[in-house]
């Protein structure tokens, strides 16, 4: 039978296979940051572990720190004023040192958001699996490379052995075929994407984007798209390798050379998946149908076409799906049947690994020129990386967008979460290139719409949400008479572009949501965790009925500055558990009732329970709260491995099976779970659950899964054997094409010499 794409690198990175279908993968590339690093490198220093591969292993700073001018900077110490940050950074410094890592600080202008870096060097490869502790390494699949994101605890087992436990996913393919239409960019074609699968559709999955759409798009477009298919829950998504793939990574600085190039071609282009393929699910869509679009609500699937309106949850018939329409809305503050090109905004936010390459900037520059920001409105551009900055500059993009009123600012994820000083202000509204509306992701309060850069550029100069295609140069303006597959078109006055009085820089430098220090995990030094073991757990269950609960609303950005894994309990819910305003508890949140102050298990009854971020901070605020069990209809793939990282169990229930169950613990009545024997226990009666054995195996005896892979180091050995003599050029590079590390960028040191 005819194999996928996914199907093809799997196997190509199969280093073991165990009885349960549990296998042992090649890690090829692995991307390393500040936040999701420093627990990883202490368990490695408390081991006595090494880092296998340093010559695989690419590092960079870029959640934390600021986006002002770096013009008087001279080291992170005295750079970055907020502490956690600070020490966030100094941590991730002392560790490249440490494990003599390749490493692009502040001072590097290839240092950049981790998914912009590593395409843009040639780290990022066809037919190579790339890891990071991060939910959007999905962005690397646009080249054909089976890249996810992981925890902690995997960063740390990637760190140790190269590799990492998993289970094979389910295929899907999406495709998309036709022409998009001229202002319908492929932001638009991944929210769309998005709206019809919704943020659970790719669940267990991974996605390969086909048809002719994706094969006209750029590899930056490629990257947008792949970059959110952890929006729609999956796994991973991935791009077949085509002219255009090969095209963008020729003669970057570690892409082959030479004999290995002709070589690499050749065998990137056998892993197209084979024309009789088969796909566990299937979905078409036309691109015909898709319109400029932009979210209404908090999570990505909330979409609607520009020309369109936010929903009327009175008609919904679902009632879980009204309670979350009328959440949103109110969350976000607008009412039902509002025409979207009413909507006013206060800021523009133009970057992020989703829309911060070099296209992007064009696209917007191209919006942008001969007009001006709004008089209200703040806008602020941010290029992923310090290459994509220079080549913006070289190209006068930066002249265009800061004559229009824009800030023009370093790279860095600054506005997309808001760990930096970049926030919305409490109630602020947001025109966002980012990709998560999430509730409070920008700043507490704060107010996001998904849109594509050309759409945030067209809202910054007329204060409303616009639609592009009105703002297009002539000859690309085309009849607007795409309105979405769901939504009528209706006409709207645009706001004629005015003087732009405000716009100091450090409109954008406002902390809004630091963490109280009561609430603050003490940050002094890290420390590796055991993990516990898990047999039997019987206490309270909180009840929560909310879908789609995500990891930012589990654990906000501003705790994840820690370098413990301890000590997050006082801010697990932290937005839903307390008043922002007085840090007092909200007496309506179930964690601050009694008997749920004490509870040890949470039953929620909405689906895909832990998505979004990777943040392995969330199961660690379950654990340090007393909460060791979580049931619901269905969880995000990442939260869900990160909990039995960390001897937690998560059960995937039936919803009628879930509701029971919900319906006990709202009676205060004790569950008992128990692993051994797979049952959930309720008064009166159990319910069966299923895990994998090896997962069951490693809970009940408190395993820790890095020593178990070690004990394989001969498997892994005679894979790298293997590997450097059928893919030579998945060995590291240093910048000169030589087949040993990639040079290693000391800290601190003068700015380096750019090979390109
Ligand atoms: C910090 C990191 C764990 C997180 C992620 O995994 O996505 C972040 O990049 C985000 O976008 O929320
Ligand atoms: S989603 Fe935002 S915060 Fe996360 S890596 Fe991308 S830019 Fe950074």
């Amino acid at each position: 039978m005819g194999r996928t794409l996914y199907d093809k690198v799997w196997d190509d990175h199969v280093v073991d296979k165990q009885e349960d279908g549990t296998c042992l993968i090649y890690i090829d590339r692995h991307l390393v940051h500040e936040v999701t690093s420093p627990q990883a490198f202490e368990g490695l220093r408390n081991a006595g572990r090494k880092v296998r591969r340093p010559d695989c292993t690419l590092v960079t700073v870029d959640h934390n720190i600021p986006t002002t001018s770096r013009k008087t900077f001279k080291n992170v110490t005295t750079f970055i004023d907020e502490a956690d940050s600070r020490t966030q950074c100094e941590t991730l410094e002392q560790n490249v040192k440490e494990f003599n890592l390749t490493y692009f600080g502040m001072e590097d202008d290839r240092q950049g958001i981790v998914h912009v870096i590593g395409p843009e060097q040639g780290f990022t490869l066809p037919g190579c699996t790339v890891n990071c502790g991060d939910s959007h390494t999905s962005t690397h699949g646009a080249f054909g490379a089976l890249a996810f994101g992981i925890g902690t605890s995997e960063v740390e087992h990637v760190l140790a052995t190269q590799t990492l436990l998993q289970k094979k996913s389910k295929n899907m393919r999406v495709k998309v075929d036709g022409k998009v239409a001229p202002g319908v960019g492929s932001k638009d074609v991944v929210l769309h994407i998005i709206g019809v699968i919704g943020t659970a559709g790719g669940t267990g999955c991974v996605i390969e984007f086909a048809g002719s759409a994706f094969e006209d798009m750029s590899m930056e477009a490629r990257m947008s798209v792949c970059n959110m298919s952890i929006e729609a829950g999956a796994r991973a998504g991935m791009i077949a390798p085509d002219e255009v793939t090969f095209e963008y990574i020729r003669n970057r600085p570690l892409a082959p050379k030479g004999a290995e190039w002709d070589r690499a071609v050749e065998y990137w282009k056998s892993l197209r998946s084979d024309p009789d393929a088969k796909y566990d699910i299937d979905v078409t869509i036309d691109a015909a149908d898709i319109a400029p679009t932009l979210t209404w609500g908090t999570s990505p699937q909330d979409v609607v076409p520009i020309t369109g309106k936010t929903p009327d949850p009175s008609k919904q018939e679902d009632p879980a799906r009204r309670l979350a329409m009328e959440r949103a809305l109110e969350y976000i503050g607008l009412e039902p049947n509002t025409p979207m090109e009413k909507v006013k905004i206060d800021k523009v936010f133009i970057g992020s690994c989703t829309n911060s390459r070099i296209e992007d900037l064009r696209h917007a520059a191209q919006i942008a020129k001969g007009r001006h920001v709004a008089d209200w409105v703040y806008a602020m551009v941010v290029p992923g990386s310090g290459l994509i900055k220079k080549q913006a500059e070289r190209e006068g993009l930066d002249k265009i967008l800061k004559e229009a009123g824009f800030d023009w600012r370093e790279a860095g994820c600054s506005m997309c979460l808001g760990m930096n000083p970049d926030q919305l202000s409490p109630g602020e509204r947001c025109a966002s290139t980012s990709n998560r509306n999430f509730e409070g992701r920008q700043g507490a309060g704060g107010r996001t719409h998904l849109v594509s850069p050309a759409m945030a550029a067209a809202a910054a100069v007329t204060g409303y949400f616009t639609d592009v295609r009105k703002l297009l140069p002539a000859e690309e303006r085309t009849d607007i008479t795409n309105t979405g597959s769901s939504e009528k078109h209706h006409d709207v006055e645009l706001e004629p572009p005015v003087e732009n009085h405000a716009k100091a820089a450090d409109q954008a430098d406002v902390v809004t949501d630091a963490p109280p220090a009561s609430q603050s995990p003490a940050p002094s030094t890290a420390e590796a965790s055991g993990m516990p073991e898990f047999t039997t757990l019987e206490g309270y269950a909180a009840p929560m009925d909310i879908a789609n609960i995500d990891t930012d609303m589990i654990i906000p950005k501003q705790f994840l500055k820690t370098i413990k894994r301890t000590g997050l309990g006082s801010a697990l819910f932290y937005n839903l558990r307390f008043d922002p305003a007085t840090n007092k508890e909200k007496p309506e949140f179930v964690l601050n009732q009694e008997p749920y102050r004490e509870a040890k298990i949470l039953v929620c009854t909405g689906p895909n329970f832990g998505c979004g971020s990777s943040r392995e901070h969330a199961p660690w605020a379950f654990n340090d709260f007393g909460i060791r069990s979580i049931i619901a209809p269905s969880f995000a793939d990442i939260f869900f491995n990160n909990c039995f990282k960390n001897g937690m169990l998560p059960i995937a229930l039936k919803q009628e099976e879930v509701d029971l169950l919900y319906g006990y613990a709202k009676k205060n009545e004790k569950l008992e779970v128990d692993l051994v024997n797979q049952v959930v226990k309720y008064p009166g009666g159990e319910i069966p659950f299923e895990v994998e054995e090896f997962r069951k195996h490693c809970l009940i005896n408190g395993l820790d899964d890095i020593g178990l892979t070690m004990q394989k180091d001969k498997l892994i050995e005679s894979f790298e054997t293997k590997r450097t003599a059928n893919w030579p050029w998945l060995n590291g590079k240093d910048y000169n094409g030589k087949a040993t590390k990639i040079t290693a960028v000391p800290v601190g040191n003068k700015k380096q010499k750019l090979d390109w």
